[in-house]
């Protein structure tokens, strides 16, 4: 074990190489420049003037190649000016004449937008009104609102109102025609049907407007990136979730690292944070690795502008060197960086190998001290600078942007919070050390696809008029390496490209977890800005108490009677043409006193709001973001290594109000649906390259516990205070778009009547009694226009949203095979939850290697959730069988009763075929594990229907005779 240790520490000395200290000549550190790994200790020991002595694990010397993230005088991150003029040189132009003419525009937007709002109509009917044509090209708006074409639309909603007035009809005689000699199977199916009827309307109708989106780059970079002059996009602060190195290969984790340093973005502007919840050293390490290939890689990306820009994908795709376009120094620089690459993963893989088997006392730091995060439940917080502006150059010279490693806190006795816990730690330690006013989350399988993906999402964000009730900018979620056939619906393409363009239409996308640009504001509980309004009062002043107070108080007395949802904005920030932001929360309790005590409560509101953070509590006032340029790195390192601490969420709005929301482990829903409450509106963004690109799992057995768990996590937000029933009335929230909400918090109840309805067609061909009485005419137009409806509806859905059949059908299957497994599971463990207390985990979906041919695909794994479907595939399979051999024995009467039953058993078998394939995996083989339970559970179930049939009259004939088991 002692071997592997210092196999690991043998790796470093390895790659340290000599040509980079030459290569850095700008490195003016006296002190060793080696990683600057922190925890709570070390940091202590830093003296103010000398943070590099840090001691590192990696001893002295060993690599010259991490210079220390804040040691440079030019700090790498400054604080935006909060000089109103200076807001105005952000539009890129500066004389006094432009700003005069960008005043006046400014203010004709304004007057536009409040046209617009009395109007009753949504802020972004985009800007491009009457009399603004004649603006030039870089004061046009940056993005457009495409409406679907009214020939597609119209059809669509015409055929929804149809479908619905058929279904009233269809109902009515439901309900009015029992069977009389199968009652319980005619009830059974009746509230089933009516189930299914209100779950169609709750998907259905928040997918009334959809609307596709166009962005404008070039627009972008004309007001915001002119060449020549320095950039005036956001910063962005760059969130990568990982937690477990074995299911989440460091590989995967590195690609997407890469892909994000070289993303097309000002350098300046980029901070990447990992978090590893893992505290895994081989996570550690192989972000060193990644920081070092960093420096030839995004060089590489930038000069010939490639995409992908995450390496394995970029050299998994076929180019063609025959293009007469492709230059000879490409080719010959392409082969270079491909050899490059492949080293970068001999040294990654050999990371890898060498942390597959821990050493009994733990992982040991080069400088002889274990590794801090040993104990993965029991470590202090770990963070650690790569890259950064006074060091982080690449082979070229050029800056690269900061790479911050993070490893909250972890002791027993805390709830950790899984993955909100880990995005809440990196919200803040990025406040404290970069504090950008935009922050996008990826999961580390996710990558850039598309290396203009941030200034799509700008193209929204920073739009002038636009923007300002964006909370967050949402991309689809695409996928690598699935099945052509997408056997188990992994690419979700009728949520992504249909439902979720419905949703833009209302009041924006949910939150799916990755590949999603926030508006840091919207995080920290506010309220989205109503009315623009001229300012009142700028403020210069630093900190902002004071701010608070005076806006404060100047408000107060110019208005005496106040709307309630006014009341609530007491505390406001303002500045040159900002919006205000209310802060929530602190409202509370403090109603009728005087602005003069405000100053002081605030205060004191605000930390019990944030925590016991001034240098964090301090950076949210800065809507601008920017960091204080008088704090050393040292003390913000330490702040940031405190604010990862166990306790610091204690008594804090941290996962309630603020940041993402805990008590569920589908954060994502629970965290976007609190910002649609707080009335901010959410852009889908479908760029034509496709902004991200992640893995999905393509086996059946780890799918079925992807779709559990977030089952799981939709039951938890039902039975929680949060639930979209009952929660938030009063709020922005608007009803379509709240009908969504509770559509995704409850589909997995729709599992129990599922099962029940894929159970009868078994129960009416073993027992020959039928769901419905015999048909009259009248009533078999009625089923027969409800089909018609619905085929209608499915093919003009397709139609307006491109959606292909297979897709859509593929879709639909899954909705069974999903809802009569996971789902199931899930209703049961959310049940358990709630009233036993037992708590749920969050099961990392592993990530693909670079192994390919679908191996995956076909590997079996044994899961309690394979039960259900496949017993009731055996059983409606013994149904068909007994059916048709009883009608054979009875002679040609009885194939036209039979007809509809089969049918009915046919749609349950073809709806489930996918999983019966998934179950007999290549080798057409099951284990016997399941075929004996499910044999087991049919055979029970068909007896009983033998013996009890308790859809059956009782004063029916001999039950054998009917079930058509005992043919004669
Ligand atoms: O304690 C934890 C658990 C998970 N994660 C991270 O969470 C991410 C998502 O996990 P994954 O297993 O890939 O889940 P998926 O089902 O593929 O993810 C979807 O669904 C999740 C909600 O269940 C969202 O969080 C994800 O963003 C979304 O892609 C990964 O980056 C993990 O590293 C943590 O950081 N800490
Ligand atoms: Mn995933």
């Amino acid at each position: 074990m002692q071997y592997i240790a210092e196999g690991m520490l043998q790796g470093h000395m390895t790659y340290g190489r000599a040509g980079d200290a030459d290569m850095l000549p700008q490195v003016v550190n006296t002190m060793p420049t080696v990683p600057l790994l922190t925890n709570g200790q070390m940091v202590d020991d830093i003296p103010p003037e000398h943070h590099a002595l840090v001691p590192s694990f990696l001893g002295g010397g060993g690599k010259r190649i991490h210079p220390l993230p804040f040691s440079d005088p030019a700090l790498p991150v400054q604080p935006r000016s909060m000089d109103p003029s200076k807001d105005l040189a952000a539009y890129g132009y500066g004389s006094v004449a432009w700003k005069e003419r960008m005043e006046n525009w400014k203010q004709k937007q304004e007057k536009l937008q409040v046209m617009n709002e009395n109007g009753g109509k949504d802020w972004d009917n985009d800007g491009d009104g009457p009399d603004l044509p004649l603006m030039d090209e870089a004061r046009q708006p940056l993005s457009r609102k495409l409406p679907v074409p009214s020939s597609q639309i119209n059809p669509y909603r015409m055929i929804i109102i149809i479908r619905l007035v058929v279904l009233g009809f269809f109902f009515h005689y439901r309900v009015m025609h029992p069977v009389n000699d199968a009652y319980a199977l005619w009830l059974v199916s009746v509230i089933c049907e009516i189930w299914f009827a209100i779950s169609w309307i709750l998907d259905q109708f928040p997918k009334w407007l959809p609307v596709d989106r166009e962005t404008y780059l070039d627009r972008l970079s004309l007001r915001y990136d002119k060449e020549g002059q320095p950039s005036q996009l956001s910063s962005v602060d760059i969130f990568v979730s990982t937690v477990d190195p074995l299911k989440e290969p460091p590989l995967v984790t590195a690609n997407t690292v890469l892909s994000i340093l070289a993303v097309d973005y000002p350098v300046d502007k980029v901070s990447c944070y990992v978090s590893d919840d893992g505290a895994a050293m081989l996570t550690f390490e192989a972000l060193s690795e990644t920081s070092e290939f960093a420096r030839k890689w995004v060089p590489f990306c930038k000069k010939f502008n490639i995409e992908p820009r995450a390496p394995e994908f970029y050299f998994a795709q076929k180019i063609d060197y025959l293009q007469d376009k492709v230059l000879t120094s490409f080719i010959k620089e392409r082969r270079a960086m491909k050899r490059e690459y492949e080293e970068f993963k001999v040294r990654i893989n050999a990371l890898v190998a060498k942390a597959q088997k821990v050493p009994e006392e733990g992982w040991t730091m080069q400088d002889g001290t274990p590794w801090p995060g040993n104990n993965v439940r029991d470590h202090p917080g770990m963070i650690q600078v790569f890259l950064g502006q006074s060091g982080g150059h690449d082979t070229e010279g050029n800056e690269l942007p900061r790479l911050v490693y993070a490893s909250r806190e972890k002791r027993p006795g805390f709830n950790h919070h899984k993955k909100a816990g880990a995005m809440n730690a990196l919200v803040r330690v990025s406040a404290v050390l970069t504090n950008a006013p935009y922050l996008l989350n990826l999961d580390c399988d996710h990558y850039f696809n598309n290396s203009k993906a941030l200034k799509e999402a700008m193209c929204f964000m920073m739009d002038p008029l636009l923007g300002k009730k964006v909370c967050y900018v949402q991309f689809p979620q695409r996928f690598d390496g699935i099945d052509r056939h997408d056997r188990y619906a992994n690419r979700n393409i009728v949520f992504f490209d249909i439902n979720m363009k419905g949703l833009d239409g209302i009041q924006g996308p949910i939150y799916v977890g990755t590949g999603c640009v926030f508006r840091r504001q919207a995080f920290y509980g506010n309220d989205a800005p109503k009315t623009k309004k001229p300012p009142t009062r700028t403020c210069n002043c630093w900190p902002n108490w004071c701010c608070c107070g005076c806006c404060f108080s100047g408000r107060k007395k110019k208005k005496t009677t106040k709307s309630k949802s006014e009341k609530k904005q007491k505390f406001r920030r303002l500045d040159s043409g900002a919006p205000v932001f209310a802060l929530e929360g602190i409202e509370e309790g403090i109603e009728g006193i005087e602005s003069e005590k405000s100053t002081m409560l605030s205060e004191k509101k605000l930390e019990k709001k944030f925590g016991q953070s001034p240098v964090f509590v301090a950076s949210t006032l800065l809507e601008d973001g920017g960091t204080l340029k008088i704090a050393s790195p040292a003390s913000l390192l330490k702040e940031a290594i405190h604010v990862i601490s166990c306790g610091y969420e204690d008594k804090t709005d941290w996962g309630k109000e603020v940041g993402w929301i805990y008590g569920s482990v589908t954060e994502d829903i629970l965290t976007g649906f609190k910002m649609h409450c707080h009335g901010w509106r959410s852009i889908y963004c479908i760029p034509d390259r496709p902004a991200f690109k992640g893995s999905a799992p393509i086996n059946l057995s780890d799918r079925l516990h992807q779709v559990l768990r977030w089952a799981l996590g939709s039951v938890e937000i039902f039975l929680s205070r949060h639930c979209p029933l009952w929660y938030g009335y009063g709020g922005g929230l608007k009803w379509l778009e709240r009908l969504s909400y509770i559509n995704a918090t409850v589909y997995p109840w729709t599992s129990i009547p599922l099962v029940a309805y894929c159970t009868l067609p078994a129960v009416c061909l073993l027992t020959g009694k039928f769901i419905t009485p015999e048909l009259s005419n009248v009533a078999s137009l009625w089923f027969l226009s409800l089909f018609i409806c619905i085929f209608a509806t499915s093919i003009l859905e397709m139609r307006w949203s491109g959606v292909g059949i297979d897709d859509w059908w593929r879709n639909e299957q899954f909705w069974v095979i999903g809802g009569v497994s996971a789902h199931l599971f899930a209703v049961v463990q959310g049940l358990l939850k709630v009233l036993a207390g037992i708590d749920t985990n969050f099961t990392v979906t592993s990530k693909a290697g670079d192994d390919e041919d679908f191996s995956e695909l076909y590997a079996f794994k044994w899961t309690t959730l394979l039960i259900p479907p496949t017993t009731l595939l055996i059983i409606n399979l013994i149904g068909v069988v007994a059916g048709v051999s009883n009608a054979i024995n009875n002679g040609y009467e009885s194939w036209g009763p039979l007809f509809g039953k089969l049918f009915f058993a046919f749609w349950v078998i073809v709806h489930l075929y996918p999983f019966l394939k998934g179950l007999l995996g290549r080798q057409n083989r099951t284990p016997t594990i399941i075929i004996v339970w499910s044999i087991l559970l049919a055979s029970i179930f068909s007896l009983l229907w033998v013996r009890v049939d308790p859809f059956l009259a009782k004063s029916d004939g001999p039950v054998l005779e009917e079930c058509g088991l005992d043919c004669h």
